[in-house]
């Protein structure tokens, strides 16, 4: 990075233009390396080559100068996503695509192709112009994939940036988890597809890293297919993935014996993953990854499961309108003051606890923030003083910091110890517990602060960031060097005093060096000793032997200067990678407490209470809302809450029938939201609460096409709901929204009827089941388990008032016609509607066996149009006939047989008789 750094100056800009200007063959434009013909290149082209030909899966930020340049094919696809114009090295025949852009702005660009799903190589200038003999070295210094990101503008403060490794064989799936900007890593293992999705999804990984020639296995396809958001997929050499390879990898970088204390004994997918997965981490950021100082395995039963699409469809991190926060779960419970904090906290809500003890630590901790306000602010103000400590962390260790990192550093490290004191204070065991790790870097904060200035600039090279006083030798040298401006500007003075030339200036540039400037009107007043240097358009350029000198003495300390500060600057990262460890575990403590103090700060603002979690297989909830709908409501809007209770013993399944509209779909989701937030340790929105430990949830809500997966809406329906019927258990939480609406009616029913059924019969679990067909109350006559509610409206005046309350009973009208009257459908369409309503209620089928839906009321007064019009019938309906067919003799023997009076034998006759008339017998 030093290196790096140095290389940042206009005079390398000049020699590399010189270079640029006197190259002017540079090939065709056909882009590959090897179609080429590299001898015919001038050496810099070959250098950009050959260095493109080691990362050709990348866009290659090519250092010239003070720019990044692109060529190529690079310069044509960069050009177009950054919006920068597109130009031509060299001309005619050979004319290379080239664009590119000032250094300083590289971080809004490479934001930009990431977004993208892009890699970035960036080729740094490692020497300097003219130190040796041909052109300035250069050299890939850092690849930034869509999973490997480090920079604050390219990373979104209250989301993590994953990278997953995965492989697979005969016994399952391995993944790793890697989070290079903070160093989090974790790994574990799945046996099914379904499991591994579940297990990604928690973290919503950018990017993939797969062995190579793996990109398009099925295996990675459906992973992408699965995951919200489709991840970038990079190739990693398979060796890296390879079990016994990998663990030494991984025993030499955490330089332990053996991985049995990551839980990787007997884990050869696990460890492949992890092994392939750090090797990225190195070889893209091209560092020891010291930042990376732990491994843990994430066990499938330390937390509550939930399949993607069960979180999505609850609305837990995204809203389904527009996959932003707003209108999320986790929309409404982060009111934490820390990037830390706001990652965490969505990690607690993805992944909620299974383990009561941990749970009630956590409830405990937010009771006691919750009930203490004012203290509770007081936190919220520090904690809004402390940056990001993983990320700054990360980024130092990884060689990619500067001295604002270090001032930030020290400044969120000098609030801890106020931190800990107040955390130490606490009555709950875990905020307790979270004061220790606070009070270990007192000293680091002390040094940070007191070396580094207060606005340090940008790039290290610029210097001027070492506070006075800090270092005595560089103390003396920046004197010397501010002294020898200053004899500058006194020879400046003298001179315009002995020459009598008021305009003579001292002036100074890369080429040349200090000199004084004469206008061409005043030559005749120089002094013989001036030595002329230059001649230009209006003045003469000179210098005398005293001035030389002068620079001589200035240049050297400011070259010495810069040397020193860079120097310290790497004494103080040593150090801040030294502390590694301390600091991400009070990264971690910080996280927690702030995470806690948002869950208090919403319990207290939003009048939640705390749940009572136990291991029972029951769940009551009083008065409950929606967490996310109460406050989406509009002034002069209410919630009305309602009452739920599940029990194993005589309401596991309840059958929620009520008109559209009604409220069906939000007291289902919260009864989810509810259990999901007691368990991350929330309190919830309702007057009390009792949740049995849940250890999944499942919803299958609503209906949503997934043509990527090229599956129907009702595939995808039954796709759910049958991965739902295999993995539930009693200890389940099952949400079932309108299953078997995708399919014709009977089909939908009987799909319905089975699966609560068999939910009733052999899972168990407890569940909520909305739906339309209120056929489905009957089986609450059938199953002892089984309860019906509904939700209770009111018919006044001809209108439909929605009560929005949860009574005992089933529904015995949808009132769709009703609702579809309030979204405006056309007056004319709604009376049809009803019409048809009223035609399906009164029965299927007409006396000549077709649909009575189709009949109108006018037609049915009129015995000739009996029966003639089609479903939703035209305007002119056809006038046909009714053909006697057999069918109706039948029938009409049948009506006229009088059963009472006839024998078994004659009725017998009849029956066979008629069969014989229909043909089957
Ligand atoms: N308890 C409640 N208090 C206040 N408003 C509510 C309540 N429940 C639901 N609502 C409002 O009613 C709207 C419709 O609710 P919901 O989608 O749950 O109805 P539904 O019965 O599932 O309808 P459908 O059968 O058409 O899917 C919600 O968007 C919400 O704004």
């Amino acid at each position: 990075m030093a290196v790096t750094q140095q290389m940042k100056t206009g005079k390398a800009a000049e020699v590399v233009l010189a270079e640029d200007e006197t190259t002017p063959d540079v090939g065709t434009n056909e882009a590959p390396a090897g179609a080429r013909e590299i001898a015919s290149l001038t050496p810099m082209m070959r250098q950009y080559l050959e260095v493109k030909a080691l990362h050709p899966d990348t866009v290659l930020f090519f250092r010239m100068g003070d720019f990044y340049e692109m060529f190529f094919e690079d310069a044509v696809k960069a050009s177009e996503l950054l919006q920068i114009t597109l130009t031509a090295r060299s001309k005619g025949a050979d004319k290379v695509p080239m664009c590119g852009f000032p250094y300083h702005s590289a971080r809004r660009y490479i934001a930009k192709l990431i977004e993208h799903g892009l890699k970035v190589a960036i080729c740094e200038q490692v020497t300097e112009p003219g130190a040796g003999p041909g052109i300035v070295q250069r050299e890939v210094t850092r690849v930034i994939t869509p999973g490997m990101v480090l920079d604050d503008e390219v990373l979104e403060p209250q989301a993590s940036n994953f990278l997953a490794a995965l492989c697979w064989g005969e016994a399952g799936f391995g993944a790793a988890l890697l989070e290079a900007s903070t160093g989090e890593f974790y790994t574990f293992e799945a046996a099914s597809l379904s499991e591994l999705v579940e297990g990604l999804a928690r973290v919503d990984p950018r990017e993939l890293l797969v062995p190579q020639g793996q990109r398009e296995a099925p295996e990675v396809v459906q992973v992408c297919q699965r995951l919200s958001r489709a991840p970038a997929v990079a190739e990693g050499e398979g060796a890296a993935f390879e079990h016994t390879r990998a663990a030494a990898f991984l025993r030499s970088h955490f330089n332990v014996q053996s991985l049995s204390a990551f839980g990787l004994d007997g884990s050869p997918l696990a460890t492949g993953a992890a092994g392939a997965a750090l090797r990225y981490l190195k070889d893209t950021q091209k560092t020891a990854a010291a930042h990376v100082d732990r491994l843990s395995r994430q066990e499938k039963s330390a937390c509550l499961v939930m399949d993607e699409s069960s979180r999505g469809n609850l609305e837990v991190l995204k809203s389904l309108r527009d996959g932003g926060r707003k209108g999320s779960l986790l929309g409404v419970l982060d009111r934490t003051a820390t990037g830390l904090g706001a990652r965490k906290l969505a990690r607690w809500l993805s992944a909620p606890l299974c383990s009561l003890p941990e749970i009630h630590a956590r409830l405990d901790a937010v009771e006691e923030l919750a009930g203490k306000s004012v203290w509770r602010e007081e936190l919220v103000a520090t904690l809004k003083e402390v940056g990001d400590l993983e990320r700054l962390c990360g980024r130092l260790s990884l060689g990619a910091g500067n001295a604002r990192d270090l001032r930030a550093l020290g400044l969120s490290l000098s609030q801890l110890p106020r931190l800990g004191a107040a955390l130490a204070r606490c009555d709950a065991g875990l905020l307790k517990s979270l004061a220790g790790p606070l009070g270990a870097l007192p000293e680091l904060a002390d040094v940070l602060l007191r070396a580094v200035t207060d606005e340090p600039p940008v790039v290290l090279r610029d210097g001027g960031f070492i506070r006075p006083g800090f270092h005595a030798e560089l103390d003396e040298v920046v004197a010397l060097s501010t002294s020898g401006k200053d004899v500058l500007l006194r020879i400046e003075q003298r001179e315009k005093e002995r020459t009598g030339i008021s305009s003579l200036k001292i002036r100074y540039n890369k080429v040349f060096g200090y000199y004084l400037e004469v206008t061409k009107a005043n030559l005749h007043a120089v002094p013989k000793d001036y030595i002329r240097k230059q001649t230009t358009v209006g003045s003469e350029r000179f210098v005398t032997e005293e001035l030389k000198e002068y620079e001589e003495k200035v240049l050297t300390a400011e070259e010495r200067r810069t040397v020193l500060e860079l120097q310290l600057f790497e004494e103080l990262r040593a150090r801040v990678i030294t502390w590694a460890p301390a600091i991400r575990s009070a990264a971690e403590a910080v996280a927690t407490a702030d995470a806690l103090v948002s869950f208090a700060r919403c319990a207290a603002e939003y009048g939640y209470t705390r749940p009572q979690v136990d291991d029972t297989e029951g769940l009551s909830i009083t008065g409950g809302r929606h967490p996310v709908v109460e406050r989406m409501l509009g002034a002069g809007e209410s919630f009305v809450p309602n009452d739920v209770r599940l029990d194993p013993e005589d309401a596991q399944l309840l059958i929620i029938t009520g008109p559209n509209m009604a409220g069906k779909s939000t007291v289902m989701r919260q009864v989810a939201l509810t259990a999901l937030m007691a368990q991350a340790g929330s309190f919830v929105p309702a007057k009390a609460a009792r949740i049995g430990l849940c250890d999944r949830i499942f919803t299958r809500v609503g209906a949503a096409d997934n043509l990527a997966r090229g599956q129907s809406t009702f595939m995808v329906e039954m796709t759910e709901t049958s991965h739902i019927l295999h993995h539930a258990t009693r200890r389940s939480l099952v949400i079932l929204d309108e299953i078997g609406r995708g399919t014709s009616t009977y089909d939908g029913l009987s799909i319905a009827w089975a699966v609560a059924e068999h939910i009733h019969d052999k899972v168990g679990a407890r569940s909520l089941f909305a739906t339309h067909y209120h056929e489905l109350v009957d089986l609450a006559r059938e199953r002892p388990r089984v309860k019906n509610l509904c939700v209770a409206v009111k018919e006044q005046g001809g209108k439909v008032i929605f009560l929005r309350k949860l009574i005992p009973g089933g529904a015995s009208r949808s009132y769709g016609i009703e609702v579809a009257k309030l979204a405006g459908l056309p007056p004319e369409v709604v009376s049809r509607a009803r019409e048809l309503l009223q035609n399906l209620e009164s029965g299927e089928l007409d006396d000549a066996g077709r649909p009575r839906v189709a009949v109108r009321s006018s037609a049915k007064r009129s015995p000739v149009n009996a029966g003639q019009l089609g479903l939703f019938g035209g305007a002119a309906p056809v006038v046909v006939p009714p053909a006697p067919s057999v069918h109706s003799e039948v029938l009409e023997a049948l009506r006229a047989a009088s059963v009472d009076r006839m024998t078994p034998l004659e009725a017998l006759n009849l029956l066979a008789k008629l069969q014989r008339e229909l043909g089957t017998s």
